[in-house]
């Protein structure tokens, strides 16, 4: 069914190298290839440094080096040669939602303008009371009130501020967002709420995704289908029933033996899988390839092999 959506975001084999040429270098993001569906959120996890924040921001364009190989279509058009009306335009489209909304959010300015800064920059208000009817059905959207539009940010709860952050995402009316890890600093009785807010506006907006996270918890319940990364190496996507009911790969099933179980007797039974990432220094040719329809694993022609016969 998804294969027949269209492709909003294309990445085809895109390797990515911060300090290039320097005693430091260091591949952030190596030959990943992966596409994203018009209206579907694509989960991406894996620990600290495995690149996810590089690639999302490599799709938005939002480094002021390159990509060092490959190619990031958005819409069909190759980002790295997007430029003046066209990149302004993609700027719109494309949006990001950071983790720390604090750290984010200027707090010298009151909410209000927060939110109409990329109406202002791309001139997208004809007056000001369409500038303030814009931001007051924003406001609306993300479930908080006119009467906090004269307040300042730091006046807001880590999930109020979260919402302003998505007022000031979506003001330029954009297709697609990429959230990197937006819940990961809010107390866990809030995210559920920004979650479902994400979700809510989603469908309302018609909205692509792609939701960076490590709590896998989070991750599934939200995206349509997720990759796991490591190393700056895409190890394995599935739709996300796939990907956590039947993971294969042992980086992918340790991730999930890490996840602490909702009640205590299987929190007891539960044993975390150590993942030995040696494997991956072996000098074998691996890619990713499918195991079954729709999921797919790095891997070694041999390792697919004994990988779908274990799949049977
Ligand atoms: N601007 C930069 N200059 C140099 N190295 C960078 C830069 N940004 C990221 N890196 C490195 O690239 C690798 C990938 O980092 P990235 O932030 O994409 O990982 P991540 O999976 O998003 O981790 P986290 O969950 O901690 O944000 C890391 O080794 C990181 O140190």
């Amino acid at each position: 069914m998804v294969e027949e959506r269209k492709k909003l975001v294309e990445l085809k084999n895109i390797d990515l190298i911060f300090n290039k040429g320097k005693r430091n270098a260091n591949k952030a993001i190596n030959n990943v290839s992966f596409d994203i569906y018009e209206g579907e959120t694509f989960g991406l996890v894996g620990e600290s440094g495995s690149g996810k924040t590089t690639i999302g921001r490599a799709i938005l364009k939002l480094y002021d080096k390159d990509i060092d190989s490959g190619e990031i279509l958005f819409d069909g058009k190759n980002v790295i040669n997007l430029k003046g009306e066209e990149l302004k335009e993609f700027r719109a489209e494309a949006q990001m939602i950071f983790q720390d909304p604090q750290a984010s959010l200027n707090g010298r300015m009151r909410v209000k303008d927060v939110i109409a800064e990329g109406l202002d920059v791309n001139g997208l208000a004809k007056s000001a009371q369409e500038r303030d009817a814009i931001v007051e059905s924003l406001v609306n959207l993300v479930g908080l009130n006119k009467d906090h539009l004269t307040r300042y940010p730091h006046e807001f709860s880590g999930g109020q501020r979260q919402r302003i952050g998505i007022a000031r995402a979506l003001a330029v009316k954009p297709k697609f967002i990429v959230a990197d890890e937006p819940i990961s600093a809010l107390d866990v009785s809030i995210q559920a709420q920004v979650v479902n807010l994400l979700k809510d506006i989603q469908k309302q907006e018609n909205l692509t995704y792609l939701f960076i996270a490590h709590d896998l918890s989070m991750v599934k319940y939200i995206s349509d289908r997720i990759g796991v990364m490591h190393w700056g190496k895409m190890l394995e996507i599935g739709t996300s029933d796939e990907v956590y009911n039947n993971p294969i790969h042992p980086y992918t099933k340790s991730l999930l033996s890490s996840i602490p179980a909702p009640d205590p007797i299987s929190e007891w039974e539960r044993t975390p899988l150590v993942y030995d990432p040696t494997t991956e220094l072996d000098g074998q040719e691996r890619e990713l390839r499918e195991i079954v329809p729709g999921h797919f694993v790095y891997s070694t022609e041999d390792e697919a092999e004994e990988y779908r016969r274990m799949a049977v």
